[in-house]
């Protein structure tokens, strides 16, 4: 695995080290003594699969409130998704910034994602499929977040048909004031 700062720090772009041969390539996602080493967070309790059936559907912007705060590895398992962090942490330096990456079944690219950031995506192709590698353990009544079209970050979401939850367009309009 090659581990990329991102510009927003504590986050990486994280690329597999493709092994290939004449049947195709194996590839290591995870390792808990590589996560551990870089001073990451490695014990992820829960994996989970959000499937897309429409280019264009956007989740997000979503964070779990104090003291549930999530640490994420999102990765595109099938087609592709323009995925996006924002930093809202207290003390950051870049706090209110964000960092936009296409995450495909092709790439193989994933994101790591540390506690005190929002994380969205709109998928870019139907039937995507998404993978998550989180902690803590979800928590319904922890949901926070805002919306995905806040006037600050302006976000340039890649498909113009946006589709999304009920709950996703009643969020807050930004995330100004929120910090974690
Ligand atoms: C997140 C989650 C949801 N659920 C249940 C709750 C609902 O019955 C159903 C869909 O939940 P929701 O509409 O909150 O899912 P998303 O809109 O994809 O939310 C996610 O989208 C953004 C992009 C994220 O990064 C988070 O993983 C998460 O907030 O799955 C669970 O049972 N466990 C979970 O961990």
């Amino acid at each position: 695995m090659i581990f990329h700062p991102l510009g927003l720090a504590g986050a990486f772009r994280i690329t597999p080290q493709l092994m290939t041969d004449e049947r195709g390539a194996f590839a290591r996602r995870f390792c808990a003594d590589t996560f551990r080493a870089r001073g990451l967070e490695a014990d992820l309790v829960q994996r989970s699969i959000s499937f897309n059936a429409r280019a264009g559907t956007l989740r997000g912007l979503h964070f779990q409130a104090p003291p549930h705060l999530e640490t994420k590895i999102v990765r595109c398992a099938r087609g592709a998704i323009f995925d996006v962090i924002v930093d809202l942490r207290d003390s950051s330096p870049t706090y209110g910034q964000w960092h936009g990456e296409e995450l495909t079944a092709d790439n193989r690219l994933m994101l790591y994602i540390p506690k005190g950031f929002a994380h969205g995506f709109q998928s870019l192709e139907d039937n995507t499929e998404v993978d998550y590698e989180i902690t803590p353990a979800y928590v319904p009544d922890a949901g926070a977040g805002f919306r995905f079209d806040d006037p600050i970050l302006a976000i340039d979401w890649p498909v113009a048909n946006i589709i999304i939850s009920e709950r996703d367009r009643a969020l807050p309009p930004s995330f100004a004031g929120i910090r974690l």
